[in-house]
């Protein structure tokens, strides 16, 4: 593609005025998010005081012109109109130096820039749910996963596949509503799934099987999986499949949902990498068994939604059917939801930066005062430490209990996966497995010690393979033995000593986020 001035490509014709106006409409209020397309800032329009989200497109790496993904993103945002679905508002162009958020120019490496301009969202999922004490409630758990479901089927509708499902691409505002968000992988496709599409989609922890042995046709039910797999971590309170690269990723997959074959999904040996990551060993479905403790009609969706054969996978559709949406407690009221503080970035890495050096001050302290620091534990002498963060992830909270408020709910700042440092979810960038077609996909982690091979070849999963020896000191993986889930991990709930269905006849109990 040949290099274009920013803006000129993008004077689709829907709207003439797109890209026609300057950044400088907007006043930069403070950074809510970094991805690997560039930041987002929270922004305030001069004229109308109108709070919007900017997300600029970065350039610096394009050397062959406008990045396609940011072209599809706006291309298929741009005929996406739905209460679910994240609205582009227009774009705006930077034709000179740019201003930080202070007002200073910022930096001098670039020259111009690209914006694309959203309505604001207050939270993503992932940070919501970050919140020290966040709890959700049931009715609230179906509230979210019902938007979730009802925007996707939407964009299925009109023959869009996201292929990016996570948290922190689902965003949410204080009026509860929730918004599928990140249309940058997003693509166009046609009812037969008889065209090849890129197999190098979805940040792995949501990557469903038939991706993870090499399809490269495939269609909806690809979204499916991952919303099964968030519709999981709403419920249980963390990750189900928090693997370090694919073929640990396909391990934990077999582990939960079984071993593929001729029976439960026919035509998966003739999947590109299928020999290669066969178990060696037969592998039950234990789906129901560890999470027992879910509401039935919960498990029932869970059920349909983790199903390896993508043809027999529950659509959206019929997923917003499902009995689990239609029974006590039903759905809340999105307005009903409790508001939360909203972000701000300094507040927010201030707080952090607080936070980290607190804690290694009380280290450091502790390790020159172990006594005094056994009976007294700094984090109380701070009185920093809410009662509620340490609260288990399955001890209710009262409703009527305001959510602490800490500090941003947008996933906001380095990965922090397995590879990215201390938090619970996979790096969206390059590490950790996640291949984003023109987003960089330098280093870090992935398939093990290489780059993804071009498609066709044999799979990239290094050399531990699924025949031999997983990845990962705990995992039992491929012929070492089953797979051990009492009831502590990988999944066991910390709950389950408590009663057998955490759900079940409490309408308003609510389920935590195990820290
Ligand atoms: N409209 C919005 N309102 C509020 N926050 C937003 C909005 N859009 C994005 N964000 C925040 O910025 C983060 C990154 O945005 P987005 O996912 O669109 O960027 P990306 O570069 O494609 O990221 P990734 O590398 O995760 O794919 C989101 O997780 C969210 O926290």
């Amino acid at each position: 593609m040949a290099l274009t001035a920013p803006g000129q490509q993008l004077n689709l014709n829907e709207s003439p005025s797109w890209g026609s106006r300057s950044v400088d409409c907007f006043e930069k209020l403070e950074q809510i998010g970094e991805g690997t397309y560039g930041q987002v800032y929270m922004a305030r329009e001069i004229r109308t005081g109108e709070i919007v989200a900017l997300k600029k497109i970065r350039m610096d790496n394009e050397r062959e012109g406008f990045p396609i993904t940011a072209i599809r993103e706006i291309k298929i945002l741009k005929k996406l109109h739905h209460e679910n679905v994240i609205k582009l508002k227009e774009i705006v162009t930077s034709p000179g130096p740019e201003k930080d958020e202070q007002g200073r120019p910022d930096g001098n490496k670039y020259k111009g820039g690209i914006y694309m301009v959203f309505e604001y969202m207050d939270h993503d999922l992932t940070g919501l749910a970050d919140r020290p004490g966040m709890r959700f409630s049931v009715p609230q758990i179906k509230c979210y996963m019902r938007q979730l479901l009802t925007g996707l089927h939407y964009c299925h509708v009109n023959q869009v596949l996201h292929r990016d499902i996570k948290g922190s691409n689902l965003l949410i505002d204080n009026e509860g509503n929730l918004k599928l968000a990140d249309f940058g992988l997003a693509r166009s496709f046609s009812n037969d799934h008889n065209a090849n599409l890129t197999n190098r989609v979805i940040t792995l922890w949501y990557r469903p099987p038939e991706l993870l042995l090499g399809t490269t046709k495939y269609g909806p039910a690809v979204d499916m999986w991952s919303v099964g797999c968030i519709f999981a971590e709403l419920l249980h309170g963390k990750p189900i499949f928090p693997g370090k690269d694919e073929p640990e990723q396909l391990n934990k997959i077999f582990e939960l949902c079984g071993a593929p074959d001729e029976v439960n999904w026919p035509g998966v040996s003739k999947i590109p990498w299928y020999n290669n990551f066969k178990p060696t060993r037969p592998m039950k479905r234990r789906l129901r068994e560890v999470f027992r403790h879910f509401d039935r009609h919960a498990l029932e969706l869970l059920e349909r939604m983790l199903t390896l054969d993508p043809s027999q996978r529950i659509s959206a559709k019929d997923a917003l059917d499902a009995e689990y949406f239609w029974t006590d407690p039903l759905p809340c009221d999105p307005k009903s939801l409790p508001k939360y503080e909203s972000s701000h970035e300094f507040q927010t890495k201030k707080k952090r930066q607080q936070q980290r050096q607190h804690d290694e001050n009380a280290k450091r302290q502790k390790l020159q005062h172990p006594q005094q620091h056994g009976r007294i534990p700094p984090i109380q002498q701070s009185g920093q430490a809410h009662p509620q963060m340490r609260s288990g992830p399955n001890q209710p909270m009262h409703n009527s209990q305001p959510p602490v408020a800490t500090g941003p709910s947008h996933h906001y700042g380095k990965p922090r996966g397995p590879a990215g440092g201390p938090g619970r979810y996979p790096p969206s960038g390059t590490s950790g497995g996640y291949n984003h077609p023109n987003r960089g996909g330098q280093g870090g982690g992935g398939y093990g010690s290489g780059p993804y091979p071009p498609q066709g070849r044999a799979p990239p999963y290094g050399s531990s393979g699924m025949t031999g020896a997983p990845r990962g000191g705990g995992s039992s993986g491929y012929g070492v033995g089953a797979p051990n889930y009492p009831q502590g991990a990988p999944y066991g709930s910390s709950g389950a000593g408590r009663g057998s269905n955490m759900m079940g006849g409490n309408r308003n109990q609510q389920y935590g986020w195990q820290q």
